[in-house]
């Protein structure tokens, strides 16, 4: 049994934890949720021994213990999977679950069939469909999930932690992901489940913790366990009521695409954007809808096809290219694309636009005080929790990292609007709020395209959801004919030989 008991610790001013204690046993699955901020990783990394508690104390069966590097969580059998932890490629399941291990041996030379045995003896008992000699580069993201899963377990895991593990994965995916869960539940390892998809921790966890400021704001038995109150727990509210006009079916189209491909996008896709329109891409990730935003971004070249915006032939080269089109583009992957960690809160939310606060026009000397007060409305527009305007960005959580990405957008109106994945790791309040955004950005006569592995968000926001499967556009729901399980099976039901 792992018990966490008075956990306390602060960054300066910020009482990142205050006084949290929970405690898990063999077999049992907790869930960890709070708004964006709340403390979820900084509890983490103390557990992981990432990073050293002011105050508390954790004990494992009993007995204290003391973590002063990560090394000491392991040896305890702690296991901290994060959502893109590192594997390496080229190493087929096998040597990805030896990692840092000792090799066993026999007769000197390394035993490759020991090896293969001990992991194989897991993996039939929570993974049996994962192939274990296929380089891993190779694997779809929910299987690259499933070898984490199975380095942890094959190395003595006792207790995991998973950090969003299924914030990348579509439903379909995520599914899946569950069901392996759930055997390693049932062999006995405890699970501490982070996740800001509410209805997964309803549906799966035994019990959850809900932080609220650094302090455990409740906790809830398997009979409590809703999506409604874990939000009321989190302090916010969740509505659902939307009763938007549909889209005038003579609104100017502003977005023309036409037999485009892309490095992904193998079969060619055409669509229409009308002003006010949202058009949700959904699909798993790799079907080819994130790199036909790249391809409108300029970030990549399409390969065949035409592209018009109000009409005007529109052939990019380069963002530079698509921002003079009026093109914007909010990234999915906020940690490589887009922040600057240690630069600050101001910079990061004016940096693409710095020639618009300028003393004067023809000058090239910064305007702070626009740049604070323009960076303090975008802040409150998407709720962002932060300290002062001029904090590194690295010190905001991860969810307040991605409200600053998107805040950049968020007094700004372009023609087009480009979203990859942009309420991944956000709370559900500030998904709430982002969305809210996206809409507004809409009704004001552009165009919205939003590529998402997220189910309910493309079916929220999208007025039209496309559907990509192995490189194609495959389906266009209306928003009146979607439903969940037609998105589920349109991007899943395997290629028909031709
Ligand atoms: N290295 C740091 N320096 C300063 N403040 C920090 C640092 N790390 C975290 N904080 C602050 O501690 C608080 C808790 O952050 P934490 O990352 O634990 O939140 P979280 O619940 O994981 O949020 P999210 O859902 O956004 O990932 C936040 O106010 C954050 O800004």
């Amino acid at each position: 049994m792992l018990a966490l008991s008075g956990m306390t610790k602060r960054f300066g001013a910020t009482n990142a934890l205050e006084d949290v204690s929970l405690s898990l046993s063999g077999g049992e699955v907790l869930g960890l949720v709070g708004h964006n901020g709340a403390g979820k990783s900084t509890l983490i990394k103390i557990v992981a021994g990432a990073q050293p508690a002011d105050g508390g104390t954790i004990a494992v069966d009993g007995q204290d213990v003391h973590f002063a590097s990560p090394h000491d969580a392991y040896a305890a059998g702690i296991r901290v999977i994060h959502q893109d932890a590192p594997l390496v490629p080229s190493f087929d399941t096998i040597d990805n679950c030896f990692l840092g291990r000792p090799y066993p041996r026999r007769f000197g030379t390394i035993d490759r069939k020991a090896m293969r045995e001990a992991i194989a003896r897991h993996a039939r008992e929570i993974a049996p469909d994962l192939p274990l000699d296929l380089p891993v580069a190779f694997l779809p993201p929910a299987e690259k999930q499933f070898v984490r899963l199975l380095r942890a377990v094959s190395d003595e895991g006792r207790f995991l932690v998973l950090d969003e593990p299924t914030a990348a994965l579509p439903a379909e995916d995520a599914h899946r992901f569950f069901a392996v869960l759930e055997r390693m539940r049932a062999r006995g390892t405890a699970i501490i489940l982070v996740s800001h998809r509410l209805d997964e921790i309803a549906e799966f966890c035994d019990r959850a913790i809900v932080l609220r400021d650094g302090r455990v704001a409740t906790e809830l038995p398997k009979a409590e366990l809703t999506v409604a109150r874990l939000v009321a727990a989190m302090g916010g509210s969740h509505s659902t009521a939307d009763n938007r006009p549909a889209i005038a079916a003579d609104a100017q189209v502003i977005l023309d695409i036409s037999g485009l491909t892309t490095s992904e996008l193998k079969t060619p896709g055409s669509l229409k954007v009308r002003a006010g329109e949202v058009v949700a891409l959904y699909g798993l990730s790799g079907s080819g809808r994130s790199s036909l935003l790249h391809a409108l971004w300029g970030a990549e070249p399409s390969r065949t096809g035409s592209v018009a915006i109000e009409g005007q032939a529109y052939r990019p080269r380069s963002p530079r290219d698509a921002v003079r089109a009026g093109i914007s583009y909010v990234p999915a992957d906020r940690h490589r694309t887009g922040l600057f960690g240690s630069l600050d809160l101001v910079f990061n939310k004016t940096l693409p636009l710095l020639s618009s606060y300028r003393i004067a026009p023809s000058l090239p000397i910064p305007d702070r005080k626009a740049e604070r007060s323009a960076f303090l409305v975008a802040a409150e527009r998407v709720s962002m929790a932060f300290r002062s305007p001029g904090q590194l960005a690295r010190t905001l959580s991860g969810g307040n990292q991605q409200k600053l990405i998107f805040s950049r957008w968020a007094n700004r109106h372009s023609r087009v609007m480009l979203l990859d994945e942009p309420t991944e790791g956000v709370d559900v309040m500030a998904k709430q709020a982002i969305k809210e955004i996206i809409r507004a950005i809409a009704a004001d006569g552009n165009a919205v395209l939003v590529s998402t592995s997220d189910r309910e968000e493309a079916l929220e926001l999208g007025d039209r959801v496309l559907v990509f499967r192995d490189g194609a556009i495959v389906q266009s729901f209306e928003r009146a004919q979607a439903s969940p399980e037609a998105l589920s099976t349109a991007a899943q039901a395997k290629a028909k030989a031709s």
